[in-house]
């Protein structure tokens, strides 16, 4: 197949250069080409749904990819590491992705290519190919073959299906499953597949359709109606010893085609409820370990699926992962949620991945970065987990933020609906939105990334008000007020006036680093230029002030009800630079106000029911987190309490949490098949005491 001369964004493809080895995870997509019974002659073809665009000044190959209808109110857009169109074929992304990584797979590299994707969105067609377009795995195989040669290494291959997380060979099918364990050396053994060692590409072919006649068979064995959807997977070793080609290679290239992702809410012709669930939660475990690795987090979920354990030594370490996310040609939900997920695991500290491109929103679309509730906080570097240390803010409003855990973001998301926002409550968080639209766009994002509030947290911080007496409310939101003005006006010493997110990996540190002595000079300017504004510190001054007289004028009760608590100096008679430390406003986490009767026998109330009742005080911090322990710990009858839940999702709940306990509301989606919506009304009705039947 001909390389094409230009790419869609419009560069040769000299210019295209092969992405670097750095990154963990690489993310692309590949639109599937339309198929004849598609293209009907005389039939008018649909409007495009998805559109590429390169994101401004932008040097590398990176691309938004946006997905909806061009007429429909709400669209999303991706950024990914690249997306192959409909004329770039599978020679084009083997040349690009896979072919410079295969000789570091000599050196003892592996590599994961992983196709995923909406059913029959083309995961078969770009790792299995046909006779006249090969595919990536046959590509490879024929590199791989000619360095052999010259190295004098031996190659072998390994097929094998999973079934509802069971794995079968393909190559020498038996009846028991294949199992995963470890060796002395901490290398993961698949016990019951088998190797065969393969010296030509006619070999490989021959091996390899056998094992798609085989998947037919075996599937007709479990068979319901329909053939249930399988992972396939495809292990070529390098070995330097023709006896111990799979127990001891010294690299493997994985090529997986995960089952076609299917919303397990909808019903479907082909598949069951249990069997989409079961899928979805797998590409969710296999999505998340990929985040974690990429995240380069301590603890990798492996065990929650049997891919990633199959896996585990290919993955961690020093190896690479490409995630190829084939899209529909043609307006598809599932699609959108793969390229959902899957974008989130290459997600870096500095890159946000989804974008709602909603006309009705448009004003207030600060860039959200979407990432693992479960995970959030756990990210290195990120914005939440920054803010988790006790750092000192001189933003009493957002330090409280900083004790909120991400699923309570979560929850707040959730509750967050811009359309019903309460038009008079005076909301802090809102009027720096505000202000921020007003700036210029840079400006704005260089405020918000800085000061390292998302929107949601922002949204979060709207509801902790909620609570709070009203005149402190207001004096809060005034005070705010002035913040913002202060940020509108000198909006770059932010970064001085916050030193908690200098921190943030969202510059990078050169940049960073210029930046500091530019906002240095202009601090000495400012301090110089006595006729001009005042310099920095005298306007914290100023704000520490307004915040001690308003503590002072505040009874000492309603901090006491209010879930920010400031420690301010008990002396009024400390100079004013002194007031001001950076303990005097630091944001302490909330202390509990709920008195505990100890009398009361506390195991009393401790069944998850009670428990998740009694979250009256805390329903807003820790919501989520009570219906995951609920969804984790409830009996059947609780659960089917539940609006939504009935006896057969009570049951798939009761499987799954023995398996992998629930971390994440999006595995209710996925899993359980509840939609956005069910959770959202059965959260917000919980609130206002209407949950129940
Ligand atoms: N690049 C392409 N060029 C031409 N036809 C393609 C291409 N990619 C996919 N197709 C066709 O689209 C259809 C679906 O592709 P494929 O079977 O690869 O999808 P899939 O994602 O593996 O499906 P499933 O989830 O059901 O396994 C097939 O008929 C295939 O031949």
């Amino acid at each position: 197949m001909a390389a094409p001369t230009t790419d869609h964004i419009g560069r040769s493809a000299a210019a295209r250069t092969v992405p670097s080895l750095s990154g963990k995870v690489r993310v692309v997509a590949k639109i599937r080409n339309s198929t004849d019974s598609e293209v009907l002659p005389g039939k008018k073809a649909p409007a495009p749904w998805i559109s590429v665009n390169k994101p401004n000044g932008d040097a590398s190959d990176r691309v938004k990819v946006t997905l909806g209808e061009q007429s429909a109110s709400s669209r999303e857009c991706y950024e990914i590491g690249y997306c192959y169109q409909e004329n770039e074929g599978n020679e084009e992304m083997f040349r690009r992705e896979v072919q410079f990584l295969l000789p570091e797979v000599f050196n003892g590299r592996s590599v994961t290519v992983v196709a995923c994707g909406a059913r029959g969105s083309g995961k078969t067609h770009v790792i299995q190919g046909t006779e006249g377009d090969l595919g990536l795995a046959a590509l490879s195989m024929a590199e791989i073959l000619r360095i052999s040669e010259e190295s004098n290494k031996f190659v072998a291959v390994s097929c094998y299906e999973i079934l509802q997380e069971h794995a079968y060979d393909l190559l020498e099918p038996k009846s028991q499953e294949v199992s995963v364990l470890k060796d002395g050396q901490g290398r993961v053994q698949l016990k019951g597949l088998s190797c065969v060692q393969v010296k030509s590409l006619y070999e490989f072919h021959k091996l390899y359709r056998r094992q798609s006649r085989t998947v037919r068979k075996a599937n007709q064995k479990i068979t319901h109606s329909f053939p249930p959807r399988s992972t396939k997977g495809l292990i070529l070793y390098i070995s330097s010893q023709a006896d111990k080609l799979a127990s001891a290679p010294v690299g493997k290239i994985n090529f997986v085609e995960l089952a076609g992702y299917e919303d397990a809410k909808r019903k479907s012709d082909v598949g069951n409820f249990g069997e989409n669930a079961q899928i979805n939660k797998s590409i969710h475990a296999f999505i998340k370990v990929a985040y974690s690795l990429h995240a380069n987090e301590i603890h990798v979920p492996y065990r929650e699926s049997k891919l990633s354990r199959m896996l585990e030594d290919s993955l961690g370490g020093k190896s690479s992962i490409l995630i190829l996310t084939c899209l529909n040609p043609f307006s598809c939900q599932d699609s959108m949620n793969m390229l959902k997920l899957a974008s989130r695991c290459s997600q870096s500290n500095t890159i946000t991945t989804k974008i709602v491109v909603d006309s009705a929103r448009k004003t207030d679309s600060t860039a959200r970065s979407k990432v693992f509730a479960s995970h959030r906080s756990r990210l290195p570097g990120s914005a939440s987990s920054m803010r988790k240390q006790p750092t000192p803010s001189h933003f009493p409003i957002h330090g409280k933020k900083s004790s909120g855990n991400a699923s309570a973001l979560k929850a707040r998301e959730l509750f967050a609906d811009k359309g019903h926002e309460k038009p008079n409550k005076v909301n802090a968080s809102a009027t720096v939105s505000r202000t921020e639209s007003s700036l210029p766009e840079e400006a704005s994002s260089f405020i918000g990334l800085n000061t390292g509030i998302s929107a949601q947290e922002e949204e979060a911080s709207s509801l902790e008000l909620e609570n709070t007496p009203a005149s402190l409310e207001n004096a809060l939101a005034s005070l705010e007020v002035r913040v913002s003005m202060e940020l509108t006006e000198e909006n770059k010493h932010v970064d001085m006036i916050t030193p908690a997110t200098t921190a943030l990996p969202v510059v990078d540190e050169g940049t960073r680093d210029s930046e500091c002595q530019s906002l240095d000079k202009e601090n000495d300017i400012s301090l110089a230029n006595k006729n001009e504004s005042p310099p920095i510190s005298l306007r914290l001054q100023e704000i520490s002030n307004n915040l001690k007289q308003l503590y002072n004028s505040t009874p000492k009760q309603l901090y006491t009800s209010t879930p920010l608590r400031t420690v301010m100096p008990s002396s009024n008679d400390l100079p004013l630079q002194d007031q001001f430390t950076t303990a005097s406003v630091e944001p302490l986490t909330p202390e509990c106000n709920v008195k505990v009767n100890k009398n009361l026998d506390i195991a009393s109330f401790c069944s998850p029911w009670e428990k998740l009742n009694r979250s009256n005080c805390g329903v807003k911090n820790s919501l989520v987190q009570e219906y995951l322990n609920f969804f984790n710990t409830a009996n059947k009858e609780d659960l089917k309490k539940l609006k939504g839940i009935g006896e057969k999702r009570a049951t798939y709940i009761m499987e799954f949490r023995d398996e992998s306990p629930f971390m994440d509301l999006d595995e209710l989606k996925d899993v359980v098949g509840l939609s956005a919506k069910q959770i959202k009304d059965m959260v917000s009705k919980d609130v206002l005491g209407g949950l129940f039947h």
